[in-house]
């Protein structure tokens, strides 16, 4: 009887596991065979409601560049409740973005971008909104404002950035050779020319109150925020860390009541044929029509307005932290430093200012920054982008609201255009005449590309030749003895360089 026991209960055993292991594998072909159907591109495998999150580490872009090896330049994971798909590398990225047809230019509603809405008003943001027809309008004008206030037809800007480029520098030198980390200086003067740029110039802007706030605001929002919210890819969280909502809406109620307070000193003292800043500009767009009806694609006012918010947003950290690395590549590379400078040398001297109008006699100049943007890689995923429509990329099916992440970095890291990506070398963007080489400097895309490309990419380069060279004209950066350099970054808002001391030493 014992043995019969035995027997049937090992018996019993055996048919779980086989049941168990047709159950699995049932499954697993089902899986498999779903799909096969949808004929999805290939991914890592990842576990429920987390997805692949606990896998992509402090760098995603670097985990996706290393992934894009096993699967391809197009795979798909699962961010917490999204699907997701990850394109890599300059053929897949251009074929998706440069398309007419606007199947990748959505945005994803994550939480953290209903919060916005809600503070505003119910009113899309032009970064992160919603992709629609008012978003075309809404874009448009920001541009037209954006442009009004950073083109160089009566050089303000370029006198604005260079004036903020002198205080940069008296800043720095006011540490008296003793090595810091520049970061505090290189911000007041990059926040003063956004801030001035929106809000008008003035005297002594650096001594306003309202400019201080700002300042010390926006530190508080990109601390804050870092590399993102976790509720927006498990969007339950908010009921397990409703803290992380709340103070993220506190944060974007109080950067709202500073913009408040500026536009309401503009409404007060605004003459629609003396525009004074890009918040002006936003204030002269009629929009409306006699009924009171909106008549452009449904564009309020107070959505115009909220775009100061993108425009601080986007346009203050991105330049910072650019120059952080310029500061700590030039103090890396001493020779590449004095070759550089001995090009602003020859072109400008030291008896006048940097103009824009140099830019073309200097294209090492321009290489350099290029170098510093390529290894820098910033903005290393872009901003998340959203499918509007089923699609087909590469061969595979990608579904309508899909997320979407352009990795900018396995463009900019690519080791068959660039041979050896991580040295330090700006002449590889010169072709044999010693000019810029067009194939180089298209083959790294840092402001993105298509429909939803860097709204401030026209701003951005001016600013950042303008700083640089008159930096380089006026100060020697060196590394102080006994001082290890990494070229590893951190991701918050942006890739920012880890904290490193500098000295500074002006010219003579
Ligand atoms: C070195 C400087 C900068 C870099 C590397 C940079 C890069 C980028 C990138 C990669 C995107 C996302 C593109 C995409 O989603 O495909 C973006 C978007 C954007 N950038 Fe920049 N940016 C810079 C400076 C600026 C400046 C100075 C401004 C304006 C003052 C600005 C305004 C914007 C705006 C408004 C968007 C959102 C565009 C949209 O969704 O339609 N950026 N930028």
């Amino acid at each position: 009887m014992e043995n019969f026991l035995a027997y049937f209960s090992l018996h019993v055993s055996d048919h779980l596991i086989i049941l168990f292991t047709f159950c699995i594998s049932l499954l697993l072909l089902k899986h498999v065979v779903f799909i096969y159907k949808r004929n999805a591109p290939p991914g890592p495998w990842g576990f429920p409601i987390i997805g692949h999150l606990h896998l992509l580490g402090k760098k995603p872009h670097v985990t996706f560049k290393r992934w894009k090896d096993t699967y391809g330049n197009v795979f798909k994971i699962r961010m917490g409740s999204w699907d997701t798909v990850v394109i890599n590398g300059k053929n897949a990225v251009k074929d998706a973005l440069e398309g007419s047809d606007d199947t990748y230019s959505g945005r994803p509603n994550f939480y953290t971008m209903k919060v916005f809405k809600d503070v505003n008003s119910n009113e899309n943001a032009l970064s992160f909104g919603e992709f629609d027809s008012s978003w075309f309008v809404h874009r448009k004008l920001a541009s037209k404002a954006l442009r009004t206030f950073s083109n160089t037809r009566n050089n303000s800007i370029q006198e604005l950035v260079t004036e903020e480029a002198m205080y940069m520098i008296d800043a720095l030198l006011e540490h008296n050779g003793r090595p810091f980390f520049p970061d505090s200086e290189i911000s007041k003067s990059v926040g003063s020319v956004i801030y001035q740029l929106c809000y008008g110039r003035g005297e002594d802007v650096r001594n306003d109150d309202l400019f201080k706030a700002f300042l010390k605001s926006n530190d508080e929002f990109i601390k804050f925020t870092g590399a993102g919210n976790p509720v927006d890819v498990m969007p339950w969280l908010r009921y397990i860390m409703p803290w992380k909502t709340q103070k993220f809406r506190q944060l974007l109620r109080k950067t709202k009541q500073f913009r408040d307070i500026n536009v309401q000193k503009h409404i007060h003292d605004f003459v629609s044929d003396r525009l004074r800043d890009i918040t002006d500009a936003f204030l002269a767009e009629d929009l409306t029509d006699k009924d009171g009806k909106s008549k452009k694609g449904n564009i309020s006012r107070n959505r115009l307005i909220s775009t100061l918010d993108d425009l601080v947003g986007a346009g203050f950290s991105t330049i910072s932290t650019t120059l952080q690395w310029a500061i700590l590549f030039l103090a890396s590379n001493p020779d590449a430093q004095n070759r550089v400078q001995a090009e602003v040398d020859a072109v400008v001297g030291n008896g006048r200012n940097v103009k824009l109008s140099d830019r073309c006699k200097m294209p090492l100049t321009e290489a350099t920054i290029l170098e510093i943007m390529r290894l820098s890689s910033i903005v290393p995923l872009a901003l998340p982008h959203y499918t509007t429509k089923d699609t087909i990329l590469n061969g595979y099916t990608i579904k309508k609201d899909t997320v979407v992440f352009v990795n900018l970095h396995s463009l900019a890291y690519d080791t068959d255009t660039w041979k050896d990506p991580d040295v330090f070398r700006p002449e590889r963007f010169l072709g044999e005449d010693g000019y810029l080489d067009k194939e180089k400097t298209n083959s790294f895309l840092p402001f993105g590309l298509g429909r939803r490309r860097c709204l401030g990419e026209y701003l951005a380069r001016t600013e950042l030749l303008i700083f640089f060279a008159t930096l380089i004209q006026r100060c020697d950066f060196i590394r102080p003895d006994g001082e290890t350099y990494t070229m590893d970054g951190v991701l918050g808002l942006t890739y920012n360089p880890k904290p490193y001391k500098v000295l500074v030493v002006e010219r003579t």
